[in-house]
């Protein structure tokens, strides 16, 4: 194996795309709080890449054996990378996520712990139970908008935030969940889908998301935002509401969209802010 090969597979295991883009939802967390530029906000975003590439190398170092027979193209199962030696990048990466996080404030160190904790049980606690996992990925994923304000000491600033962003990646991790469905059930996993059905499964998904759609004007209602965030909020909201319609016929399709209405929706929080 060339060196090559093994930085490939070490730079894949990051999932890099999903990690920048945790990283840029901790700075718009620190936006929304005031301080983008503070050093904490630059400090708690690179932590935040870190933890969700760290996430990612674990999550495959746990599914190694399972990814052999449903993602034989991923790093560990194409032989690009040991088993071993991605836990060893995974821990590594833990720790600059942890000595770059014990720079900020207290309370931003405390999500970071949760944070890392959430991500080492994730794979062998809590995906096997019906809906835990999702919970514990819709935590993680709202969780950067409150990190990165609690990096810059105004965490409340980003509470609203925090809660619309687990509810609509709640709603996607369900839909996915039911996408997944057929090879999910040949591993012996019991998600959400499988437990009650992928019927019922979806009517909850699409709950979860007209509870965000209808919560989504309440940073206006409460001042954090001016009017322009109405006006981007509203396009963001239409794509998830027709996300949630979708998924009764095309779960696959449907989290794709919902993907998309997601960063509209990060998008319209900048906007909001910058009108405020
Ligand atoms: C109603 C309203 C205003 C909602 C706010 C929506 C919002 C701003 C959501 C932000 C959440 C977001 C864009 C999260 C993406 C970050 C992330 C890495 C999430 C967790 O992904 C795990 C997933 O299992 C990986 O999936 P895939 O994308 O298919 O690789
Ligand atoms: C703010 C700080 C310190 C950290 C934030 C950490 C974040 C945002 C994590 C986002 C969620 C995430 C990417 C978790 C990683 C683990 C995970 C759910 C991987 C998904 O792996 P797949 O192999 O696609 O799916 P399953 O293994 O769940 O089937
Ligand atoms: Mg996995």
């Amino acid at each position: 194996m060339t060196l090559g090969v093994r930085v490939r597979g070490l730079f894949e295991l990051c999932r890099p795309a999903n990690a920048v883009v945790s990283g840029v939802l901790t700075l718009i967390g620190a936006y929304v709080a005031g301080r983008p530029f503070a050093l904490a906000a630059l400090v708690a975003a690179v932590a935040t890449v870190f933890a969700t590439a760290a996430g990612n190398a674990i999550n495959d170092y746990f599914d190694r054996d399972i990814d052999a027979i449903n993602n034989p193209e991923r790093p560990i199962p194409r032989g690009a990378v040991t088993s071993r030696g991605a836990l060893a990048f995974s821990v590594v990466l833990f720790a600059g996520s942890i000595v770059l996080a014990l720079s900020l404030p207290l309370f931003a160190i405390a999500v970071a712990v949760v944070n890392l904790l959430a991500l080492v049980t994730y794979t062998k606690v809590f995906k096997g139970l019906p809906g835990a996992g999702n919970a514990v990925v819709a935590y993680l994923g709202g969780s950067t908008f409150l990190f990165g304000a609690a990096a810059v000491g105004r965490p409340l600033a980003a509470v609203v935030l925090f809660a619309l962003a687990a509810l609509s990646t709640l709603a996607r991790e369900i839909i996915k969940d039911i996408e997944d469905v057929a090879g999910d059930r040949e591993e012996g996993l019991n998600t959400l889908p499988i437990a009650v059905g992928e019927r019922n499964a979806c009517l909850l998904a699409a709950a979860v998301l007209v509870v965000a759609v209808l919560a989504s004007p309440v940073p206006y209602l409460r001042d954090l935002f001016g009017v322009a965030y109405l006006a981007a909020i509203v396009p963001a909201d239409l794509v998830m509401a027709y996300a949630a319609y979708v998924a009764f016929d095309d779960p696959a399709r449907a989290q794709g969209i919902l993907k998309y209405g997601m960063f509209l929706a990060a998008a319209a929080f900048v906007v909001g802010r910058a009108a405020a």
